[in-house]
């Protein structure tokens, strides 16, 4: 069978992944958040449900504004919730906790301290002991290629080898999932294909599992096992696509009929939400 034949065709606007009989690792259910500002009333999520499996890659798209940074941070903890529930493990999520990781497009390194010192931070919060710490963090640092620059400071560093240090510290974090909210989005497009490559590599001897929010539909498609397509604001899900290109994915994957039948797939259901927010927002 072709890959492209693998491709399930989404006549109601929702293709559903497959159930599983397990218990999700996330489990979102009624999510409602709503930003009250200058006297106007935003509703950025309305009954917003998502279950994430153990181990999956779930990349999220929408229109601008449509509540996915506002998902992350309250999955985070960092973002009060108004309504509904969040459960990682079977935990009710209710404030920050290093069960979750959390990847911005700004790199908030710590200036005065060298790429190891920045990368065995989270383990120094933890109490791991000194040459645990170093052991741990040596590996991450050689897993994103900077053990050439490990003495490095962050003002000494290239953009793209800063998210590889955040990077290599959230994996030090260990934690249950990782929170990216448009991890490369401050990168230059070569040093973006670079990251994807990497963060395909190690997501696939790693298998963490990662909601991973993109404006770049590519991206999403190398990186997913499915992709959540939000509809303009407030976000629900328009669509759950499950990514069935075979691992590890090469950049050439990028050529392939399948993938670009992806591509245009979710572009349609994309560009018809980009058009709702976009007359939403004007009137
Ligand atoms: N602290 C806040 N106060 C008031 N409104 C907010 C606040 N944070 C977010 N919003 C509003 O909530 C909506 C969702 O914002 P959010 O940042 O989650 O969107 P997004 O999908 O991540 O957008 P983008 O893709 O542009 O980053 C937007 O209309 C935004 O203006």
């Amino acid at each position: 069978m072709s890959q492209s034949a693998r491709i399930v065709p989404i006549s109601s606007g929702i293709s559903r992944p497959p159930q599983t009989t397990s218990e999700p690792l996330l489990r979102v259910e009624s999510l409602t958040k709503t930003f009250d500002r200058k006297g106007t009333r935003v509703i950025a999520l309305d009954n917003f449900n998502l279950n994430v499996d153990d181990g999956e890659f779930v990349a999220i798209v929408g229109p601008s504004g449509c509540g996915k940074s506002t998902f992350l941070h309250m999955l985070g903890g960092f973002e009060s919730v108004d309504g509904g529930t969040m459960s990682l493990n079977g935990q009710k999520v209710t404030r920050p906790g290093p069960d979750r990781g959390m990847l911005f497009q700004e790199y908030a390194l710590y200036p005065w301290r060298t790429v190891l010192g920045n990368v065995m931070w989270p383990l120094e919060v933890q109490n791991i002991p000194q040459t645990e710490r170093t052991e741990i963090a040596d590996k991450f640092i050689s897993l994103v290629g900077l053990t050439h620059f490990k003495n490095h400071y962050p003002n000494e560093l290239s953009g793209g080898m800063k998210q590889r240090v955040a990077l290599a510290r959230l994996l030090a974090l260990n934690p249950k999932i990782l929170l990216m909210d448009e991890p490369f989005g401050a990168l230059d497009a070569q040093n973006r294909e670079l990251l994807q490559e990497e963060l395909e590599r190690i997501w696939d001897t790693s298998r963490k599992t990662v909601l991973f929010v993109t404006h770049d539909i590519d991206e999403a498609i190398y990186l997913a096992d499915r992709i959540i397509v939000f509809t303009a604001r407030p976000g629900r899900i328009k669509a759950d696509i499950r990514i069935d290109l075979a691992r590890p994915r090469a950049m050439e994957i990028k050529k392939s009929p399948a993938y670009t039948e992806y591509r245009n797939h979710i572009w349609d259901l994309l560009r018809e939400e980009v058009l709702r927010a976009r007359e939403e927002y004007a009137s």
